[in-house]
């Protein structure tokens, strides 16, 4: 199982890469990761199992975290409207997004980060992306709200960005003027 311990940290140059893309149909191999990656992000939102193996919780996980550089994600978590998303997806790519931006009030979060860094995160309010998912079938998802933003997070790893580098340095709570909160 994935632990803490397989978690990569800033200051690790996986974490810079732009990740490969995933050969399809994706090998055992990669599908055994892809699975291990949504057990973990399950795992840590289970208060029994997360403190047992003192998991850090989070809604999402990309393979460059634990030291993978290949296109693959997986998410696990429900919206502000109750709608469950659960997916393990290989070569996500947003074919389309909207202007908006939209943001979470309470800044964002990353495993790969051991610290607080606070500020506004602007994110596209919609994003539309197609992906293969861990079950093999090609999907277009279209995202709005924290679905979004959660999806944009991890596809930013992929990329190596880290969410802070969105920040206003100058004034990390500035609000864009095109972006609306999430929540
Ligand atoms: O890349 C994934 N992680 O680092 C997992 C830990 N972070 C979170 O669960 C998290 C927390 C707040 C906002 C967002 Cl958007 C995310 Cl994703
Ligand atoms: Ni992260």
């Amino acid at each position: 199982m994935i632990t803490m311990d397989d978690i990569v940290r800033e200051g690790d140059p996986v974490l810079r890469e732009n990740a490969e893309e995933v050969s399809l149909p994706p090998t055992d191999e990669d599908k055994h990761i892809l699975g291990e990656m949504l057990q973990f992000i399950k795992n840590s939102q289970d208060e029994e199992i997360a403190e047992e193996y003192n998991l850090r919780a989070g809604v999402g996980i990309a393979a460059p975290q634990i030291g993978i550089s290949k296109r693959m994600l997986a998410v696990h978590f429900t919206d502000f409207k109750d709608k469950e998303y659960s997916y393990g997806l290989f070569n996500p790519k947003i074919i389309s997004h909207s202007v908006e931006k939209t943001y979470l009030p309470g800044g964002e979060g990353c495993l790969s980060v051991d610290r607080e860094v606070p500020g506004i995160v602007p994110r596209y309010a919609r994003i539309t992306l197609r992906a293969t998912t861990l079950e093999g079938d090609e999907v277009k998802l279209r995202l709005k709200g924290y679905a979004a933003i959660v999806v944009q997070h991890e596809i930013d790893h992929l990329n190596g960005i880290m969410f802070y580098d969105h920040i206003n340095s100058e004034n990390p709570q500035e609000i864009p003027d095109n972006a609306t909160s999430a929540d």
